[in-house]
Parts: structure tokens; C-alpha cells; sequence
């Protein structure tokens, strides 16, 4: 479904990626770990075409994102990792803006339904300045998914939320790739990491040093498979 190939993105002699190859297949959820400055937001942004790589080639079902940018840009979904929501619109509005934003015209009912799905249809007349930490990380889900995208690129959507709201968005999310979606998640959190990721991609200073499930990575590491999981993650991170 998405496909790089030797992508490197550059200031000046300055690498923030350096010959990243990739396949990330369809309805997959591809977790996209490493360190603080790894280079995980840049990547993202490039999948999303907010940034341009400085080379390398990347399709999405068979089109070049470069040359085929206004339909790459209905089949995805961006939700960056900074809120982008209107404080005193209220839920309603904000996904009436966003689809005007998004140029596209969904029926009432079609946004009754994305607020439902995140769980915020009480909220539906409500401003977004009063809603909590959580629930905003929920609107800005569902603001990404009006025009109904089949990739998801999603830069630590659950940061800093409390963990019943992390855990119904890690449910909607796994629901999304049973539909068909395709995922691509940042995050920093092993809980994600192991119970949400189906494979993963490990970025260090700009290049990828791993990519597969983590029974793969236990494999690698040791032929007893008695390896726990949390360590597994540790040592791929270390
Ligand atoms: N516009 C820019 N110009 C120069 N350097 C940049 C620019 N944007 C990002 N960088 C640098 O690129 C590196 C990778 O940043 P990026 O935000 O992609 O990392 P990240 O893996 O997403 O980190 P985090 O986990 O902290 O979000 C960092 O060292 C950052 O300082």
C-alpha cells in the first residue's frame, strides 16, 4: 500500500534521513518508534506531503506521491502531532469547518457518526475550549478521518492523555485497520508498542535499523524465545 524507497531528506550536509526503504502493507497498523530527533515527525510529514524529501520515490496504491499529489491527498488522513482545532467552535462547527477545509461535503449524519465513533456525541454542541486534554485528541481523530481516507497517519495521537481515553483510542484505531485502513503510528508508549503495533519500524539518527513484528525481533536476539516482550522493545530501542 506504501512504498519508499531510499528516501533521505537533508539540511545542508545535515541527514535527518538517510536511505529509508520501506513497505507498509495494506490494513496494517506500522508503528514508528525510535528516540526524540530519530526522525519519526519528518518521515511522517513526508508520507502526509506537508515536506518534500530531498530524494528517493514513495507510492501509495501504485501512485507517486510527488506527481500525484492531489490524489494522495483524499486517500490520507494526517493527524499531527500538535492539536489543529478551533478553542471556540464548538465540536459541530470545528468538523463543519474542517470539511469545508477538506473540500468535502459529508451529510450530518456521516459527522454524528465520527463523533459517536470517538465517543463524543454528548459533547456534539459543546466548545471545544471546555473539552478536556482527551477529548480534543479524539476530535482531532475524527477531523482527520471526514473525508473517509483509507491511510491514517497518525504523530502520537495519544500523548499525554489519561488511559481509559488511550485505550478507546488504541480500540477505534484497531477497528480502523479490521476496516481496511492502513496505519501509520508514532509513539513513544510500550503498552502501543506491543498490544497495537502490528509491525514496526525502528528510526535511529535518520535511519531505519529495524522493521518487522516483535516475535521477529526476539527471533534475532536470541534462538530460546524465552525473551520477554518489554525486553525485546528495550533492547531494540537501546
Ligand atoms: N526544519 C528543520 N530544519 C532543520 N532541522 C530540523 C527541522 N525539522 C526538524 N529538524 C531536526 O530533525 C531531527 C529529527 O526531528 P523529528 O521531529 O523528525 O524527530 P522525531 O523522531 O519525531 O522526534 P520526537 O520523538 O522528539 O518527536 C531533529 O534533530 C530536529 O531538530
Amino acid at each position: 500500500m506504501i512504498s519508499l524507497k531510499k528516501i533521505n531528506k537533508q539540511y545542508g550536509s545535515r541527514f535527518l534521513l538517510r536511505d529509508v526503504s520501506l513497505d507498509i502493507n495494506e490494513g496494517e497498523i506500522f508503528g514508528l518508534v525510535g528516540a526524540n530527533g530519530a526522525g519519526k515527525s519528518t518521515l511522517i510529514s513526508i508520507l502526509a506531503t506537508v515536506m518534500k524529501p530531498s530524494s528517493g520515490v514513495i507510492t501509495m496504491n501504485g501512485l507517486d506521491i510527488e506527481k500525484q499529489k492531489k490524489k494522495i491527498r483524499q486517500m490520507i488522513g494526517f493527524v499531527p502531532q500538535e492539536i489543529a482545532l478551533w478553542e471556540n467552535f464548538s465540536v459541530k462547527e470545528n468538523l463543519h469547518y474542517w470539511s469545508r477545509f477538506a473540500k468535502v461535503r459529508p451529510p450530518k449524519e456521516r459527522l454524528w457518526e465520527l463523533c459517536e465513533a470517538v465517543s463524543l456525541h454528548d459533547k456534539w454542541n459543546e466548545k471545544v475550549s471546555t473539552l478536556s486534554g482527551g477529548m480534543k485528541r479524539k476530535l482531532n481523530i475524527a477531523v482527520a478521518l471526514i473525508h473517509n481516507p483509507t491511510i491514517l497517519l497518525m504523530d502520537e495521537p495519544t500523548v499525554g492523555i489519561d488511559l481509559q481515553s488511550k485505550l478507546e483510542i488504541n480500540d477505534y484505531i484497531k477497528k480502523l485497520a479490521q476496516q481496511g485502513k492502513t496505519i501509520v503510528y508514532i509513539t513513544h508508549d510500550i503498552h502501543e508498542i506491543i498490544h497495537l503495533c502490528d509491525r514496526i519500524g525502528v528510526l535511529s539518527r535518520g535511519e531505519l535499523q529495524f522493521v518487522g513484528t516483535l516475535e521477529d525481533a526476539r527471533s534475532n536476539f536470541e534462538q530460546s524465545n524465552r525473551m520477554k516482550i518489554e525486553e525485546v522493545v528495550y533492547q531494540l530501542l537501546s
